[in-house]
C-alpha cells in the first residue's frame, strides 16, 4: 500500500495521460472528482426475525459521454473510496471502448456468503429501493461485479419494475436470459481479454501454446481458464480467496470449475487434481507465460512485482497492479494489458444487452461474439499503436486513447457548470 487514497493513486494515471496531450485544465479538473456519490443504509429483515443494516453506495462519476454504467459489488471490505475509484475506472473503460456511457459503480458492505438466499434477495431489492431514482436506462445502468450475479440483477430489475410500474429491462444488465439478459454476457469479461491476447499474440510473444496463472477463480477467472484451455493453453495455477494451487503440467479446468460450482475451495481440489497447494501470494510468481489477476485491487505491488515471471499480465480485475508495481514490471520487460482495456469485454456485452433491450430485438450468440471480437481488436490495436508510436506503456496508451475521447466530449458540452458531489 502506498501514499494517498485509492482514488489519488488511480488519478496518477490521468495525470500521466494528460502530460501526453494538449488538454484543457478544466477537463482534468472535471475528471478528478466524482460527480455524485450517494450513501445509504439498507435495513433488511433477517430470516431469524432480527433486523440488520448494511452500508451501500452508488457513484455516478462522470456522465459526459452518456448515462453512467458500472457494476454493483457485494463485499465485506467495500468502502466509498473503492466505489468512487471503480467508477473512475469505468469512466475511462467506456471511453476506451467508445461506448456511449460515462462511469458509475455501486457496492454494499456485506459478505454475501453469510446470507441465506432469501436474505440476499431482500438485500438486493433494498438496494434497488434505495437507488431507484439514481438509476434508470438513460441515467445510470448497474450490472454485476464481485460477489453479485445474474440472479441478483434479476431481482433488482424486478424491483425497479415494481417501483416504476413499468417493464424496463434496460435499467440493469447482466440479467438472466429469461428477463432480457444477453447471450454471451456470462463469459464476456474473460472473452474480451481472450480476444485481446489472441489478437496481439505475436507482439506479446504469446503466439502458440502458452501457460497461464490465474488469480481469482470467479466469473472472470473461471471463464478465462475455460477459454484458454479450449484454445490449447495450459492453466498451471489458480487461486481463490482461501488459497492457491499449482500444477506445472496443467490443471484439469473442467474438474476445477465443477468443483468450484459445487461450493469447494480450490485448495480442497488439489489432491484429486494432482496439484500442489501454494501460498496465495506465490501464485503471482509461478512459472507461467501469462499472469491473469482476476480478483481485487492492488494485488501486484512493490512487495511482489519483482517475483513475476510471466512476460504478460492481463488485468481482468480492476486495478490489480499498483503504479509502483507497474514501474517494476516495465523495467523487467513485462507487458501489462491494463484493466480499462483488458476487462472491457464485460461492459461491452452489457452495452449490447442494453441495446437489445431498447430495440426489443435479440441477437444470436455468433453475432455477440463477432461484435465483441471486432471491438476488442479495433480498440486494442488502437491502444497498442499509441503505445508504440509514443513509446509509452500500454496502460498510458489506453488512458491517452480514452482521455482524447473524454476531453472532446467535455469540451463539446461547453461551459455549462457541473456539480461535483
Ligand atoms: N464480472 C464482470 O463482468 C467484471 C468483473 N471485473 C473485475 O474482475 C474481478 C473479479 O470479478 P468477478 O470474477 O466478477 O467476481 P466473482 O465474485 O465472480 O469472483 C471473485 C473471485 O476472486 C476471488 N478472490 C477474492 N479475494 C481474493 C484474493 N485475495 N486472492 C485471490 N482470489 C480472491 C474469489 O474467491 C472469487 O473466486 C473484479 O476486480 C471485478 O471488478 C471487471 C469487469 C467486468
Ligand atoms: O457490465 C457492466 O456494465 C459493468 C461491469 C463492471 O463493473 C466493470 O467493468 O468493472
Amino acid at each position: 500500500m502506498t501514499d494517498g487514497s485509492l482514488l489519488d493513486r488511480a488519478l496518477v494515471r490521468l495525470e500521466e495521460a494528460a502530460s501526453h496531450l494538449q488538454i484543457d485544465q478544466d477537463v482534468i479538473e472535471k475528471l478528478k472528482y466524482p460527480r455524485e456519490t450517494t450513501k445509504t443504509r439498507l435495513l433488511i429483515r433477517m430470516d431469524d426475525g432480527s433486523r440488520k443494516s448494511f452500508l451501500a453506495w452508488r457513484c455516478r462519476y462522470d456522465d459526459t459521454r452518456g448515462p453512467t454504467k458500472g457494476g454493483i459489488r457485494f463485499h465485506p471490505e467495500s468502502t466509498i473510496e473503492e466505489v468512487e475509484t471503480l467508477a473512475f475506472w469505468m469512466t475511462f473503460k467506456c471511453a476506451v471502448m467508445n461506448l456511449p456511457y460515462g462511469g458509475g459503480k455501486g457496492a454494499v458492505r456485506v459478505d454475501p456468503h453469510t446470507l441465506s438466499k432469501t436474505e440476499l434477495e431482500r438485500l438486493s431489492r433494498a438496494y434497488m429501493q434505495a437507488f431507484a431514482t439514481t438509476v434508470g436506462p438513460d441515467r445510470d445502468i448497474p450490472a454485476p461485479d464481485v460477489y453479485t450475479n445474474a440472479m441478483i440483477m434479476g431481482w433488482m430489475a424486478d424491483e425497479y419494475n415494481q417501483i416504476t410500474g413499468s417493464v424496463t429491462p434496460a435499467v440493469i444488465t447482466g440479467k438472466p436470459i429469461a428477463l432480457g439478459g444477453s447471450l454471451g454476457r456470462n463469459d464476456a469479461t474473460a472473452r474480451g481479454g481472450f480476444y485481446l491476447v489472441r489478437h496481439l499474440a505475436e507482439e506479446l510473444g504469446l503466439a502458440g501454446s502458452h501457460t497461464v496463472a490465474i488469480q481469482g477463480f470467479g466469473n472472470a477467472g473461471q471463464f478465462y481458464a475455460q477459454l484458454a484451455a479450449a484454445d490449447g493453453h495450459r492453466v498451471v495455477a489458480v487461486s481463490d480467496s482461501t488459497g492457491a494451487i499449482y500444477r506445472p503440467g496443467g490443471l484439469d479446468v473442467a474438474r476445477l470449475i465443477a468443483g468450484k460450482t459445487a461450493g469447494r475451495r480450490v485448495t480442497e481440489l488439489a489432491a484429486e487434481l494432482g496439484a500442489t497447494i501454494i501460498a496465495a501470494d506465490e501464485l503471482i510468481g509461478v512459472e507461467a507465460d501469462l499472469l491473469v489477476p482476476a480478483a481485487l485491487e492492488e494485488m501486484i505491488t512493490q512487495a511482489n512485482a519483482a517475483t513475476v515471471k510471466a512476460r504478460v499480465v492481463l488485468e481482468l480485475a480492476n486495478g490489480p497492479v499498483t503504479a509502483e508495481a507497474d514501474k517494476i514490471l516495465s523495467e523487467r520487460g513485462v507487458i501489462v494489458l491494463p484493466d480499462i482495456l483488458a476487462n472491457a469485454g464485460g461492459v461491452t456485452v452489457s452495452y449490447f444487452e442494453w441495446v437489445q433491450n431498447r430495440q426489443g430485438f435479440y441477437w444470436d450468440l455468433e453475432e455477440i461474439h463477432a461484435r465483441l471480437k471486432k471491438m476488442m481488436e479495433r480498440e486494442g490495436r488502437a491502444v497498442w499503436d499509441i503505445a508504440k508510436d509514443r513509446s509509452v506503456s500500454v496502460r498510458a496508451a489506453a488512458y491517452i486513447h480514452a482521455l482524447g475521447r473524454l476531453s472532446t466530449a467535455i469540451e463539446a458540452h461547453g461551459t455549462q457548470p457541473f456539480f461535483a458531489g
